[in-house]
């Protein structure tokens, strides 16, 4: 058996994204290739952040079972997980932007789905290397399970039918990757790799086809490692941080993935901060376990140096106003002044360009909060703030001075109310929407928004005079007057009590008092319908005459409203009412009701 003994000390692990449609696997995948489970933490069941799993080389090669091809250098694989939904958009170009090499994960049952395609999209527009692993083939119908299995092996076990059904299946994704200009195939059938994209077929449940994604994987990153990339393992290090965290006993900490350089213990290091540049020591470099998944590991070990590439957390002073997403960047010697500059024109490109009214946005990292912003944006919902952080007594406040009341908002994402604000919430009008799933977040919102516009317009239409007209009907004088007591027919809109009246010609014949269908009151009368009516004002026969026709007259700033702002809601009728009345109104004034 070729032991794989060959590890060259400078090369870096190569960074491995891992991206696709939810609930396609990818979590799963993972949690297989690290045997751990983090499917139960996740919110929503969705993956919320970039977390972190180094698998070094011993382990590919314990799974591999000696399918290894003898010529890996690299010491492992860094897996970035990477959250599937499309309003992730940005925190996954930033996976992209980060990852050496990404593994698009689809099920195979399910085949390609909308953030399957959103997905190739970034994949092409930053040139990652991918490979496809095809997740769920213990699903097809037939299959005969082998845990563990590479998929070589267990598919020789197959049926014929079975795997026709697979061949089948891999053939269709592959013809769906083509309208992207990829050739695809099945990885045991392709010679390049760099010219064609590998289907792995996998099953993260069984774990079979696992080792061959492993194999793949590290085979590809030597090739495009050797080819395409610098590999610096003794410089500087340069990262990115992923979660700033208060842990009990450590005090603040900050979760980073080191891609570039070194970093040790004493280094001074700039990051980003919610105002400004930090500049702080490393006091403590913490290294999850080998197989561990950063944000769940219990287990630290102590180290004095850390290379690129890896996920480490970093003890230091002032941490607490660290943001998450920002650059971390190691200073050595003669170094500082320039980084701190370069980090302080990063803090400033990651302010988020507001609007002048709108809703208030804070979130946990600044890709989150890219993420929200951008999907707020697409929607064109205008944003007054965006900002990290925990929703305060501030940002309720600030809330409260927005004029529109359905900007009057502040949505929060996986961030805490502060009891301030929860104090001053109970007095005040701003909604609050605090949730930990992005598109929930914004579905609700949107919800809630499309509900109160629904609410406004009703009462709007309720305050104002709508549009009618009636027939004095003939035969039908009830009562000539104090009040007249008339029969008509409603012949467009509505009336109701209170209604003003007035003739063809614009002069008033009087306020209904009431209307009575049946001898019962009632509060309107629609068009088709035949009422009589109390009428203030006239003499029946006298100022009103049978057969005469009134319409309702409506306020001329109501008639604005109408007009410009609830046309879409009026009926044909009441519209053809309204065209009547104005034509009326601006027989002698061109400009009434504009
Ligand atoms: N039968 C079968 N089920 C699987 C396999 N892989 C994942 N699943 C199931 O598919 C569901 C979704 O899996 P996840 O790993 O949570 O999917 P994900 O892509 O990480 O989903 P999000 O984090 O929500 O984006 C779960 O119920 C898994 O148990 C597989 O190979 N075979």
């Amino acid at each position: 058996m070729a032991t794989v003994t060959r590890q060259i000390k400078d090369l870096r692990t190569p960074i491995i994204c891992v991206m696709g449609h939810v609930d396609h696997g990818k979590t799963s995948m993972l949690d297989k290739i690290r045997g751990t489970t983090v499917t139960d933490i996740e919110a929503g069941e969705i993956t919320q952040h970039i977390g972190a799993t180094e698998v070094p080389l011993y382990t590919i090669e314990s799974l591999c079972k000696g399918v290894l091809p003898g010529n890996i250098e690299v010491p492992g694989l860094l897996f970035i997980d990477t959250p599937g939904h499309h309003a992730f958009t940005t925190l996954r170009s930033r996976g992209g932007a980060l990852s050496d090499l990404a593994v698009l994960v689809i099920d195979i049952i399910d085949g390609f789905q909308p953030q399957t395609d959103e997905a190739l999209k970034i994949l092409k527009q930053y040139k990652t290397p991918f490979i496809i692993a095809a997740n769920k083939i213990d699903r097809i119908p037939g299959w005969r399970v082998n845990p563990s299995f590479s998929f070589t092996k267990t598919f020789e076990s197959q049926p014929d039918n079975v795997k026709n059904a697979l061949d089948n299946r891999i053939y269709d994704l592959a013809g769906k990757l083509s309208a992207y200009g990829f050739s695809a195939d099945r990885y045991d059938r392709i010679r390049d790799f760099t010219r064609t994209i590998g289907i792995v077929p996998i099953s993260a449940r069984t774990g079979e086809g696992i080792p061959d994604l492993l194999m793949v994987l590290v085979g590809l990153a030597q090739k495009f490692l050797e080819k395409n990339l610098k590999l610096h393992v003794t410089g500087p290090g340069v990262g990115t941080v992923l979660e700033v965290k208060e842990d009990k006993g450590l005090g603040y900490s900050i979760d980073t993935i080191i891609y570039d350089g070194e970093i040790r213990t004493g280094d001074t290091i700039v990051i980003g901060g919610k105002e400004k540049p930090i500049v702080t020591k490393v006091r403590a470099l913490l290294k999850p376990m080998p197989n561990r998944e950063l944000r769940i590991v219990e287990k630290f070990d102590h180290v004095d140096r850390v290379t690129a590439s890896a996920g480490v957390k970093i003890l230091a002073s002032d941490l607490d106003k660290a943001m998450a997403g920002s650059h971390l960047r190691v200073a050595r010697e003669g170094m500082l002044n320039a980084l701190i500059k370069e980090i302080e024109s990063e803090i400033e490109r990651a302010k988020i360009v507001t609007d002048e009214t709108g809703i208030i946005v804070k979130a946990d990292t600044i890709g989150s909060l890219e993420a929200i912003v951008s999907e707020l944006r697409s929607l064109k919902i205008p944003i007054a703030q965006a900002e990290v952080g925990d929703i305060s007594k501030k940002d309720i406040i600030e809330a409260e001075t927005i004029n529109d009341p359905l900007h009057r908002v502040v949505l929060g994402f996986n961030v805490k109310l502060l009891p301030d604000a929860k104090e001053h919430m109970l007095e005040s009008d701003v909604r609050i929407f605090n949730r930990n799933v992005i598109y929930r977040l914004i579905d609700d919102y949107a919800d809630w928004e499309e509900t109160q516009k629904k609410l406004a317009e009703k009462k709007k239409m309720m305050e104002i005079v709508r549009p009618g007209r009636i027939k004095y009907l003939v035969n039908c004088t009830f009562r000539q007057s104090k009040p007249a007591v008339i029969g008509v027919q409603v012949q467009g809109g509505c009336i109701k009590p209170g209604n003003v009246l007035i003739k063809p010609d614009g002069s008033k014949v009087g306020v209904i008092k009431e209307i009575q269908e049946r001898n019962e009151n009632i509060s309107f009368a629609k068009k088709g319908k035949e009422v009589a009516i109390s009428l203030d004002g006239p003499v029946a026969g006298r100022q009103i005459h049978e057969g005469e026709v009134y319409y309702v007259d409506i306020p001329e700033s109501h008639c604005k409203v109408l007009e410009f702002q609830l046309k879409d809601v009026l009926s044909q009728d009441e519209l053809e009412t309204l065209i009547e009345f104005l034509s009326i109104k601006r027989k002698d004034d061109h400009f009434w009701g504009k």
